[in-house]
């Protein structure tokens, strides 16, 4: 099947600084997959490298099989890259919903949809960015890209940060966003049990490469397996 986002043999970093390795990975439209690895490793340039924010020293990123490697950021979002950065990135003196409503293009993510999917946000629709929790502040960031109606959603590090209760509700989000099976989603989390609840595929990252691209599952019943990858039992 035609691919909806593609690297292709991506090399990439930072000024002189290369990070990405002749990193090759495709997805095909509605799939979802999860991106694990210890820190450093390249996750967060990888898909900052989809959205425009690295300097490529190689290769091609291509949506929907277009190559968007030279485009600057704002064209690959136009273009139906959306991306809820680590930072969240929210505006602190706008309200709730001018955060949504400054995003908003046609289709089918509204109001009314993002409101059903965050009935917390409805709450809050008159506060300003800063008087979010950390929770909030991260459906918002969420929401916010869902208002720009992507064909592909970027998501780097959801849950960092928040209470057990508060991952737990955001994993009920993006398993609806999932399950609702038109957005193609890339998920990168430090949590590799999220990471591998989420997504029946699962990459893992070491030092700017891909060191595995297969079944979640297989991770999930292999633990010393998955301790080898990732440096980290969870
Ligand atoms: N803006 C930047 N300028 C220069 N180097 C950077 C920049 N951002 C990241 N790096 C370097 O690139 C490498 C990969 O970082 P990256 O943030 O992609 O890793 P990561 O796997 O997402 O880590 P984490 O899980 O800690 O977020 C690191 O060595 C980091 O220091």
């Amino acid at each position: 099947m035609a691919s909806a986002l593609e690297w292709k043999n991506a090399s990439a970093g930072y000024g002189d600084t290369i990070v990405l390795e002749n990193v090759s990975l495709s997805l095909t439209p509605g799939e979802s997959v999860s991106i694990i690895g210890r820190n450093g490793v390249g996750k967060t340039t990888l898909l900052a490298t989809a959205m425009g924010h690295t300097t490529m020293r190689g290769g091609e990123v291509l949506l929907d099989q277009q190559n968007i490697a030279t485009l600057p950021p704002y064209r690959r979002a136009l273009k139906g890259l959306g991306f809820v950065p680590q930072e969240r990135e929210i505006f602190p003196s706008l309200s709730v919903k001018e955060n949504l409503e400054i995003a908003a293009r046609s289709g089918y993510w509204n109001d009314d949809r993002i409101y059903a999917l965050f009935p917390r946000l409805r709450e809050r629709l008159g506060n300003m960015g800063n008087q979010l929790s950390g929770g909030e502040q991260q459906m918002l960031s969420i929401a916010r890209a869902l208002m720009t109606n992507p064909s592909v959603l970027l998501m780097d590090e959801p849950t960092e940060g928040l209470a057990p209760v508060l991952v737990e509700t955001l994993q009920d989000v993006i398993g609806k966003l999932r399950d609702e099976g038109a957005l193609t989603i890339v998920l990168v989390e430090q949590n590799s049990r999220v990471a591998l609840a989420f997504s029946p595929r699962t990459v893992v990252m070491d030092k700017g490469r891909i060191v595995y691209d297969g079944p979640s599952q297989t991770l999930r019943d292999d633990p010393e397996r998955l301790t080898k990858l990732i440096g980290v039992a969870e």
